[in-house]
């Protein structure tokens, strides 16, 4: 069974494979000289979508902190990220299967593992299956069957739920797709407890409503690519003044239900006073964006990377105050 085509060029890194700057990889068959293996292990890397993974691991961290009231259990909290990675690089490795068509037709992800035969479908498929198998089965023996399930839950619903039923048919597809990356606060939560809890889901609503911000500002800047591959984003089918209206809206959303973490978790005003810290230079970027865009602004010189990145940077801070807020809690008694 070919799981890596020969390639042309020299080795791929995994980071440039990912943001579509890496040239054909010197991946040979399993076995061949250490160059090409590295080359191999570097697609696979790539075709996990690592720089997704991380922020998607800083959002389970936290809630492992304030499910414990502290420091988590070093064993649970390692099994967790262990298989929470292998679950969320399984479904992006089957994405990447199923959307390998459409993305050799954008200039972002042309030249992602299989879109560029570094990989062979099959090889992708193998390895997502092999590593959705995996990270249930770990979470089941050696955490519990609640993660277990909501993470194969994660899997499933961002494969057939988000990648095959909405991406390519609703403008609406990163607000409702978006659940599947809301899962890894919950499967952090009840690899901890074994039991779900309304903090945990105030932090699933923050990601809910954090993410259509941070997948439209990303699709502005590539808008041309998703009309190419027929792809509905938001900004293919409405005009920029309606998109950056709705992130401004989803904004609000995100920081009032940040806020809501402080009396359903009972945190100290550490957390608060972070959140709305950050929650105001989320919401004054965005409302900047908008201002821009009513004043006639249009295309680059609307800043929407930026507005992407500190989205990114939003998220990761405020996961990180909850983090230490629990710490602070137990340090000030
Ligand atoms: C349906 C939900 C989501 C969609 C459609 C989406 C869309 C995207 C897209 C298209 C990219 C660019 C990937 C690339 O070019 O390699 C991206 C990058 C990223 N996403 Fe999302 N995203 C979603 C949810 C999330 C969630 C829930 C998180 C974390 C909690 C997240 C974190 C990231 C990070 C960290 C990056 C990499 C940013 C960078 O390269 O600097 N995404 N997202
Ligand atoms: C724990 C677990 C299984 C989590 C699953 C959720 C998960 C992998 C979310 C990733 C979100 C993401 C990058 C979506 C982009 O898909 P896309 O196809 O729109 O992006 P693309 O165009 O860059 O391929």
């Amino acid at each position: 069974m070919t799981l890596v085509n020969q390639p042309e060029h020299g080795a791929s890194d995994s980071s440039a494979a990912e943001s579509g700057n890496a040239t054909r990889s010197a991946a040979p068959q399993p076995g061949g000289n250490a160059a090409g293996l590295r080359a191999y292990v570097r697609a696979y890397v790539a075709l996990s979508k690592p720089r997704v993974i991380e922020l998607l691991l800083i959002t389970t961290i936290p809630v492992m902190f304030v499910a414990a009231a502290g420091v988590p259990p070093l064993w649970t909290a390692v099994a967790t990220l262990v298989f929470g990675t292998m679950s969320a690089a399984s479904a992006n490795a089957i994405n990447c299967y199923l959307d390998r068509d459409i993305d050799q037709e954008m200039r972002r992800t042309r030249r992602r593992p299989v879109a560029m035969d570094q990989v062979t479908p099959r090889g992708a498929m193998t390895y997502g299956l092999v590593l959705a198998a995996g990270s249930t089965a770990g979470f089941a023996v050696f955490v519990n069957w609640l993660s277990a399930g909501l993470s194969l839950f994660a899997i499933l619903f961002y494969i057939f739920g988000y990648t095959m039923l909405l991406k390519r048919r609703t403008a609406q597809n990163v607000v409702w797709g978006g659940i599947a990356g809301c899962m890894p606060v919950l499967i952090g939560w009840s690899a901890i407890t074994d039991r779900l809890d309304w903090a945990p889901f105030v932090l699933f609503l923050v990601v809910f409503f954090w993410t259509p911000p941070h997948t439209w500002a990303l699709a502005m800047r590539y808008r041309e690519d998703y009309a190419a591959a027929k792809v509905p984003m938001l900004p293919v089918v409405a005009g920029e003044r309606r998109v950056l209206l709705e992130c401004v809206l989803y904004s609000w959303a995100t920081v009032a239900v940040s806020m809501a973490l402080w009396p359903v978790a009972g945190t100290t005003l550490f957390y608060p006073v972070v959140a709305l810290i950050l929650g105001g230079m989320l919401l004054v970027q965005a409302h900047r964006l908008l201002i821009q865009v009513r004043a006639g602004a249009t295309g680059p010189r609307l800043r929407t990377m930026g507005f992407f990145h500190l989205s990114n940077a939003y998220l990761a801070l405020l996961f990180a105050a909850v983090t230490i807020d629990p710490l602070l809690a137990n340090a000030l008694g």
